[in-house]
């Protein structure tokens, strides 16, 4: 049988380690404490090493200071000479148990990419100084990309030959895009695609972070690494962006009217950080400016608590462990296709269409719940259910935007009887003026007539939890049930 003790010597100390059913005691007796210990979970646990030239023994961790997140921590002790052997197997046992037994790979090889001049151009400086140790101190092999200009990365990741355990990107979810558009347009792109993808947040929109890791962890750059190392592919939908005859890859969203004036109107004051966009909430909220679109769908769902009721369920069950959302990085790279999916909701599907009637304030379309910190859009959405979130805003007056704002960062703006929410297969937009902003995942695109369909389970990142982190709860009293869309009149079918 394996050890699940041994003993090592800091300095004069003797600390002794404990391998535990979730946890890794570090046990330093002192006089005055001879209990004294710290217990680190066994999902925070990097590697052990026995380096058998010098008999030391290394653990490297990560650990969560006061007020500070977390940090990379290791403990490096010697092994009396007689316990090199045991020290050795107790190095392996540790590593068996907190990577092979929970389905992970050891030491993955990461290709990343650093935007240096990403959110207030901190990413290189990050990446060297406390990013790039916790994937040494893992083992991983990093292969690093330093990006010179926008469309690098997408160049890059297009004619790719090697294979990586996962892609790794150091900037906001503009280079998420960017790198997802690559290996849609790589040869082989379903095998492309299924090459995991991880942001680590040193942008000024992180949304994926948040969904990935959740508000409390969503912005903590040790966190995001820990789930580069450690994180288990998830299957998420990705869209189909046709324009003409243009296709692009959106992962995350696409805005029009106050949402878009809101981040591409607000370009100019980056040095903010993702405060512009509350700047730019407060000036679309003095212009209150209808989005000259017209918007329609093909709808899956349209009754909220339905979506609610089905959100809370789902992740109860991949809680639970009754779920698929997450697989083994080596049955996900196996997988392999000639080419895209094509596009089903052409011009010429012409069936079971609605159309949107209203003015509109905005119309905003994704997955994911978080599209930023103050603003969780789709608390309902799926990573895998093979619908988009489509969301527009009626533009009748200042008091519903402010009261349909309020609650934002916890979902709140869904229930708003304003908000209409559809799950849909499809949408088109068809600009009605010549100007404005259409944002897609937070990068500018032609204001004119697109569409949008789902394409099921077609792109790959990596979770810590095979769900969205994001907690949205049912309503618990149906008190002022909303407008059911196809019975109100709002919308017109085709
Ligand atoms: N070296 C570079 N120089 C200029 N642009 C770059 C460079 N590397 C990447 N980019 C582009 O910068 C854009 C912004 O990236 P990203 O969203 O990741 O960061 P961000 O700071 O959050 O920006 P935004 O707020 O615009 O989303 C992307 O379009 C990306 O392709």
């Amino acid at each position: 049988m394996s050890p699940s003790t041994i003993s090592i010597r800091v300095g004069i100390l003797h600390v002794n380690l404990s391998l535990k059913e979730s946890s890794l005691s570090i046990q330093r007796p002192t006089k005055s404490k001879p209990t004294a210990h710290h217990d680190i979970a066994h999902k925070y646990i990097l590697r052990a090493t026995l380096d058998d030239k010098i008999n030391t023994l290394k653990v490297a961790y990560l650990t969560k200071k006061k007020n500070r997140g977390y940090i990379l921590a290791t403990l490096e002790g010697i092994v009396g000479k007689s316990e090199v052997a045991k020290a050795s197997e107790w190095a392996e046992n540790l590593m068996k148990v907190v990577y092979d037994d929970a389905g992970l790979k050891r030491s993955r090889r990461l290709l990343v990419f650093v935007n240096p001049f990403g959110g207030t151009s901190k990413g290189a400086s990050l990446f060297a100084k406390k990013i790039d140790p916790v994937f040494k101190n893992a083992g991983c092999s990093v292969e690093v990309i330093h990006t010179t200009h926008q469309g690098h990365a997408l160049e890059v990741v297009k004619s790719l030959t090697a294979e990586y355990d996962a892609i790794i990107t150091v900037s906001g979810d503009g280079l998420v895009h960017e790198v997802l558009n690559g290996l849609a347009q790589h040869a082989d792109p379903l095998k492309a695609l299924a090459t995991p993808v991880a942001p680590i947040p040193t942008g000024s929109g992180n949304g994926t972070s948040l969904n990935l890791l959740g508000m409390e962890d969503g912005f903590d750059i040790i966190v995001a690494a820990l789930n580069a190392v450690k994180g288990k592919p998830m299957k998420v939908d990705l869209f189909s962006v046709t324009q003409g005859s243009k296709r692009s890859i959106s992962f995350m969203s696409q805005s029009l009217g106050l949402m878009a004036d809101l981040d591409l109107g607000t370009e100019h004051l980056r040095w903010m950080g993702d405060t512009r966009f509350m700047y730019g909430l407060l000036r679309g909220l003095v212009k209150f400016k209808p989005c000259p679109v017209q918007l329609s769908f093909k709808a899956a769902e349209t009754d909220k608590d339905k979506m609610a009721e089905f959100v809370h369920a789902r992740k109860k069950e991949i809680t639970e462990g009754n779920g698929v959302a997450t697989s083994s990085i080596d049955s996900v790279s196996g997988t392999v296709g000639p080419s895209l999916p094509p596009i089903e909701h052409g011009p010429d599907d012409q069936e079971g269409w609605t159309t949107f009637d209203e003015p509109i304030l905005y119309v905003y379309a994704g997955k994911g719940p978080y599209v930023g910190r103050d603003f969780m859009a789709f608390p309902v959405s799926l990573p895998d259910d093979g619908l988009i979130d489509l969301m527009a805003m009626s533009a009748d007056s200042r008091g519903d935007l402010i009261s349909a704002m309020d609650g934002a960062p916890q979902g709140n703006s869904f229930w708003h009887p304003k908000v209409h929410y559809v799950k849909a297969h499809a949408y088109r937009i068809k600009p009605l003026k010549k100007k404005g902003y259409l944002s897609i995942d937070g990068e500018p695109f032609p204001f004119e007539e697109y569409q949008v369909e789902v394409h099921k389970g077609l792109g790959t990142l990596l979770s810590p939890y095979g769900h969205y982190a994001a907690l949205f709860e049912p309503r618990k009293h149906k008190t002022t049930k909303h407008k059911k869309h196809s019975k109100e009149g709002n919308h017109k079918n085709q």
